[in-house]
């Protein structure tokens, strides 16, 4: 039976002095799904294991005048968990076996052929996700709901409140609000606090798949029932039976499959992809998405009716920026967890690094947040966080204009900003996600995994 097909979340550091292997290696790559970051010398891969967190670096031996296997345990000083494929030529070889003695994960041959690099990094990527699973398994014994949620706020308090009684029924819940909110944590936490919680939890990630593919994806598919399923396969709905079935993103369901899935949200009828025999199912159906499913139905990219059967219990989470008495209150959950998954010594905030996370507007939100207080966890060696390990400092950006600050051309800011900030312009001035990626140059499932590595809406 077939794997279900995430894309892949690792993030990638290449480290080349050659521009056109540096392209290369990360076109295949993003087309995987991996987001890849590149350095063409030692400085500039050292400054980026600094500012983020990476999983795999693919190392290049020669890199100009520097040398790999110097920079190699500076690399592991500064990111230990980051698994490194060191990259040597044929001649090279036996130098393959120091790299993996100073603590390289693994080695490639260059010139390779793209399936070579894929599949080493796919290996170490694999790696990663098993180490970080058993870390967050280690950090989250004891507890019974992950990102267990609370909140001062009062409009927040009143959408957990009905989210609480939501729970109690198997009603249909629609959970909107900007990318990075938390809508997906709160998915998981109504299907947590219902009777349905000891059976599965299924997501689909709608925009991630084709059309066919998310057909398959939700319903299975029978042997030979298109090229490529050499196997039978049981959907997402059969995953979910008993419990509750989340679809992510459900704003970019494509509109061929809607009738389909309407005909389930009514009926909770479904048959196979090349199988006739039609099955029941009893699940719970959460969905949730961050674009205005009015104005889809307006433009006609989605269906009156299935608005309609979706919207039977709306819940909006408010941004982070409408309800900053919570700020410090997540921020503290985030160190606390990320510390026990990275085993650093940051045990608090310093009142110049909580007055700069109380000021900054989390256009990004929970997502940015977490993302912010990750990397401060990594750079800060002692026991207080303080501003200069938030990105802000990095950016040069003082603390007073932490709340409009938008990066432009020229600004001490990293390229990451800008994409950041050029990416965010572009999506807000065009109706679709195949637009932007038009006016972008980019495709759309590289646009829309950009989107979300930047928490973008
Ligand atoms: N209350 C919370 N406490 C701790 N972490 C949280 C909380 N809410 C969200 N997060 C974290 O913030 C990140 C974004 O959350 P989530 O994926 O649920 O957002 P989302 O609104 O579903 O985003 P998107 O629209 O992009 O899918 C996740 O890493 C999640 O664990």
């Amino acid at each position: 039976m077939n794997e279900p097909t995430t894309p892949p979340r690792e993030r990638v550091l290449l480290v080349d002095d050659d521009a056109t292997v540096l392209r290369n290696f990360r076109l295949c790559l993003e087309d995987e799904g991996y987001q890849v970051n590149t350095a063409p010398n030692s400085g500039s891969a050292l400054s980026a294991v600094s500012r983020s967190v990476f999983d795999v670096c693919v190392l290049d031996l020669h890199i100009g005048e520097e040398y790999g296997l110097d920079l190699l345990p500076q690399l592991r000083a500064a990111a230990p968990w980051m698994r490194v494929i060191m990259a040597t030529a044929e001649s090279d070889a036996a130098i393959a076996v120091s790299a993996m003695r100073a603590g390289a994960a693994d080695y490639l041959i260059k010139p390779c052929e793209p399936e070579q690099l894929l599949r080493s990094v796919a290996q170490q990527a694999q790696a990663r996700r098993l180490e970080r699973r058993i870390d967050e398994l280690e950090s989250s014994r004891g507890e019974s709901l992950p990102d267990s949620l609370d909140s001062l706020n009062p409009a927040m308090s009143r959408l957990l409140e009905m989210a609480r009684q939501a729970s109690e029924t198997d009603a249909t819940v629609l959970i909107l609000g900007e990318s990075g909110t938390g809508k997906n944590v709160l998915a998981r936490n109504i299907h947590l606090w219902s009777m349905r919680r000891k059976a599965g939890f299924a997501t689909v990630n709608c925009p991630s798949l084709s059309a066919e593919l998310l057909e398959s994806e939700l319903f299975g598919h029978v042997k030979g029932a298109f090229t490529g399923a050499h196997d039978h396969r049981q959907g997402r709905v059969q995953v979910a039976e008993g419990g509750t079935l989340f679809l992510d993103e459900i704003g970019e369901f494509p509109l061929s499959l809607q009738p389909k899935f309407l005909r389930f949200l009514q009926d909770r009828e479904y048959e196979r992809v090349g199988d006739p025999r039609t099955r029941t199912a009893d699940v719970r159906i959460i969905a949730a998405t961050n674009r205005d499913l009015a104005t889809a139905v307006a433009d006609g990219t989605f269906r009156n009716d299935l608005y309609y059967r979706l919207n039977v219990i709306s819940l909006t989470v408010p941004p982070l920026r409408e309800r900053p008495e919570d700020v410090l209150s997540i921020a503290d959950k985030l160190l606390a967890n990320l510390v026990a998954r990275y085993r650093r010594p940051a045990r608090r905030f310093a009142a110049n690094a909580r007055n700069a996370l109380l000021a900054y507007s989390w256009p990004g939100n929970v997502r940015e947040l977490a993302n912010a207080i990750e990397r401060a966890v990594i750079l800060c060696a002692g026991e207080e966080i303080a501003y200069e390990h938030l990105p802000f400092a990095a950016s040069g950006l003082s603390a007073a204009s932490l709340a409009s600050a938008t990066p432009r051309a020229g600004d001490p800011v990293t390229i990451e900003q800008l994409e950041r900030a050029h990416i965010e312009a572009v999506l807000g001035a065009t109706p679709t996600l195949d637009v932007a990626a038009k006016h972008l140059g980019i495709d759309a499932s590289t646009l829309y995994r950009k989107r979300k590595s930047y928490g973008l809406g």
